[in-house]
């Protein structure tokens, strides 16, 4: 009986495989001593060339490509993934030594995040395979519509069936819209009884749909119904907070329904809200005073959980490393449902693996803000060997002084900083705690205390996830992530091109806002407890939007080539032209060899490097711009929420539907760069292929720009979608505006080749 339990202890809760990397790092090896030759060869040269200025712009684009690579490559050296093992975990912990988990969903905007979405996300949580008891459910609705209210009170009477039904099947998909979506019937059971179930459900989910749909297409009166009632007339930038328990887990029994709680924060115009951070320093601190959970898992709205053990192999990483007192966070990847074919716009982020499993090796991965489970007290802004703390004789000033005025909230939160084990009695009525809440979730509690800049979800970035995980990693914490299968959660992916495009600007903006602030990963090597290769991996993010210049300007080298006649690549016929060549054919090749690792097809592969392009030289540079714009005080940089169509829910008449994934466009700028490069390259093939024609002999031709006429038909190729748009009808053509202003930029572009060729 003994070596029985002892067997049963030893069964590993999480395994750490290292993957051989040897022939990725020998590739990576020669293209970096290509990337070297060539600036040497640029250096040895400079003095021989007619013209400067192409010369110097190449070798400075080149230097930068090379950092960018040496970084990537330091980042990528050694790679590891996470195995877990839910099943022994369930073997070695008994029902009642499950952590409590609060669980928070942020919504924003009930038209850009339509409800029925957001409700599926509620409820595949509501359903995950966990103690019901220990969960209770937040949802922060940043847009305080009644539509998202409604669709909440509505989802929760519906969940008093879906749950129940999950678990008696053990339903594998337990987001409705997914799971009634498939073509054929439900593998579960075929039993009578469970046919007439499924059929039941089935109904009652296509009332809750309609419901919703009704409500939010006619915005219904509420008056009498005192619920509702606070929705009158509000306006969703000016308001008080609303807090309702709409479901209480009472008797704290295991096969109920967690707590589900609404919250819509107080805003007022003059005071910042912080978007998505301030969000989830409410939501922090709400559930600090009603459940206070150790444990906190944040999900997008648009993020169902897809694996009902998701919790469990959470806590197979929780519990599961040596040190495992050392570990702050545990991250599930962003994977997406019905994404576009081939990702013609690249939002699906399936060539992240490599960086990832790099990361894996080192601190860890980043916090990419949804699908990720927090310990209470790492936001809380403890560090791994915090003894002061720890010993719980943290003054009552300092965390009036850190935490703010609320009792409430400072005495749970010396609790959770006290505790070193996630086993803390929890509330049990959330309910009794509501005028509390009420007062951590004003927009005036925060000033003077120290939510968002030490504590909490930080401020001073767009990206407030890659902040606060930064942050995290600089006290020293690491961090883990994992791919169950099937994956733990699935997101919409962007579906159109110009929120794409939105979306990027944000990615690459935030990042970068970060280096110029007192968290630059840098510094937090120095000064704190940031591992150099980890912040080698920050810095690599930090400067995509940067990246946008010197790419913009390779872009147009070419032409600046072929309008004057000068050259920054070597004739075809010299040695060195080899050079070029190599590092040209062997980087897609190894690209192509890295996605195919990942499973990537062909056609996304092609798609992911031409988009690449298109990306940086738009949406990046955008980014860029933004924050340089906000440096200089002359704006400021803000969430701007993605946009999230419900396509499972489309009959597949809609003739809108072949065109899915096409490119279409709309009237903002942020595409203009793009579309001057690509008319700029135009041009340039023309006067070279004009120049070849009337070139007299072989050698004539040789000495002609064709290393630059190649270059300009790559960009050309890496352009297409956008050739296309400027010829296309409708929402599929570049607007005519957009296409003129392009034009007028290109030829102020042609002109000062001209005169500046002249000069250099
Ligand atoms: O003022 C705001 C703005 C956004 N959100 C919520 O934040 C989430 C993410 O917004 P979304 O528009 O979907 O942005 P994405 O670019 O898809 O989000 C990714 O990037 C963000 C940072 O840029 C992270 O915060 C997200 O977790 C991550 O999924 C959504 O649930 C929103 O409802 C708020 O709660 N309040
Ligand atoms: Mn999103």
């Amino acid at each position: 009986m003994a070596s029985n339990t002892q067997d049963i202890d030893c069964l590993p809760l999480q395994e750490q495989i290292v993957h051989n990397n040897k022939a990725a790092r020998a590739i990576e090896l020669v293209i970096l001593s290509l990337l070297v030759s060539l600036l040497v060869y640029r250096v040895t040269y400079f003095d021989d060339q007619d013209q400067y200025l192409p010369w110097l712009l190449a070798l400075l684009c080149e230097s930068w490509f090379t950092f960018i690579w040496i970084l990537s490559v330091c980042i990528k050296w050694n790679q590891c993934s996470i195995k877990t093992y839910p099943e022994h975990l369930l073997k070695r912990i008994s029902d009642s030594e499950f952590p409590a988990v609060d669980i928070f969903v942020t919504t924003a905007d009930s038209v850009r995040e339509p409800s029925i979405i957001t409700m599926n996300t509620v409820l595949s949580l509501l359903a995950v395979d966990y103690p019901s008891n220990n969960l209770a459910l937040y949802l922060s609705d940043d847009g305080c519509s009644r539509v998202t209210f409604y669709s909440l009170v509505e989802t929760t009477k519906f969940a008093k069936l879906w749950v129940p039904f999950c678990k008696k099947y053990n339903v594998q998909v337990r987001a409705p819209f997914r799971y009634f979506n498939a073509k054929s019937m439900p593998i579960e059971d075929d039993s009578l009884e469970f046919q007439q179930e499924w059929k039941k459900i089935k109904n009652e989910y296509g009332d809750l749909c309609k419901r919703i749909d009704l409500a939010a297409q006619r915005p219904f009166s509420c008056d009498h119904d005192s619920d509702f009632a606070i929705f009158n007339g509000v306006d969703h930038r000016d308001h008080p907070t609303i807090i309702k328990v709409i479901y209480e887990n009472e008797k704290g029994t295991l096969r109920d329904l967690p707590h589900v709680i609404y919250i819509s924060r107080e805003k007022r115009p003059k005071h910042e809200h912080h978007y998505k951070a301030g969000a989830m320093n409410v939501l922090t601190r709400v559930s600090g005073v009603m459940t206070n959970a150790p444990l906190m898992l944040n999900v997008d709205c648009d993020m169902y959980a897809n694996n009902p053990q998701v919790i469990l192999h959470a806590l197979c990483m929780v519990f599961g490393f040596k040190n495992e007192e050392n570990y702050a966070f545990f991250q599930f990847p962003q994977a997406f449902y019905d994404g576009l074919k081939d990702d013609p716009f690249g939002s699906q982020l399936a060539n992240l693996s490599f960086i990832i499993n790099g990361m894996s090796s080192s601190q860890g991965i980043v916090y990419v803000g949804s699908n990720c489970f927090h310990r209470r007290k790492v936001i809380y802004g403890s560090s791994p060997n915090d003894t002061i703390k720890s010993a719980g004789n943290i003054s009552n000033k300092d965390l009036h002084k850190i935490f703010g005025k609320s009792v409430e909230l400072r005495e749970s939160a010396a609790q959770i900083l006290s505790e070193s084990n996630p086993k803390i009695e929890r509330q049990k009525s959330p309910s009794k705690f509501i005028e509390a809440a009420v007062h951590v979730a004003s927009c005036r509690y925060e000033y003077g205390t120290s939510w968002g800049k030490q504590v909490g979800f930080l401020y001073g970035s767009s990206t407030e996830d890659i902040l606060t995980g930064l942050d995290i990693h600089g006290r020293g914490w690491r961090s883990a992530i994992t791919l169950p299968d099937p994956v733990a959660f699935l997101g919409c992916a962007a579906t159109t091109f110009p929120s794409s495009l939105i979306q990027q600007k944000r990615w690459v903006a935030g990042p970068l806002e970060i280096l110029f602030t007192d968290k630059n990963p840098l510094l937090l090597t120095i000064k704190a407890n940031l591992w150099f290769r980890q912040a080698l991996a920050y810095i690599y993010f930090c400067l995509c939007g940067v990246g946008s210049v010197p790419e913009l300007c390779y872009a147009s080298l070419p032409v600046y080539c072929i309008i004057t006649g000068s050259h920054f690549l070597p004739k075809i016929n010299e040695h060195a032209f080899l050079i070029f060549m190599g590092i040209f054919v062997i980087t897609n090749l190894y690209g192509f060899w890295e996605c195919r690792r990942v499973g990537v097809s062909v056609r996304m592969w092609w798609n992911l490097q031409r988009i690449g392009r298109v990306n940086t030289m738009t949406a990046w540079l955008f980014g860029f711009l933004s924050v340089m714009l906000k440096l200089m005080g002359l704006s400021n940089t803000v969430f701007e929420v993605t946009q999230k169509e419900n396509r499972s829910n489309d009959d597949g008449n809609d003739k809108d539907n072949d065109n899915v994934g096409m490119f279409t466009y709309d009237k903002s700028l942020i595409i203009v760069p793009g579309v001057v490069i690509l008319l700029l390259n135009m041009v340039a093939l023309i006067k070279g292929m004009l120049k070849m024609y009337y070139s007299e002999t072989w050698m004539g031709v040789l000495g002609l720009e064709l290393g630059e006429m190649f270059c300009s038909v790559w960009v050309l190729l890496c352009f297409w979608e956008i050739l296309k748009g400027l010829f296309g009808n409708g929402k599929h053509g570049i607007p005519s505006s957009t296409i003129l202003k392009s034009g007028a930029l290109a030829l102020l572009f042609v002109q000062v080749c001209r005169r500046s060729s002249q000069l250099f």
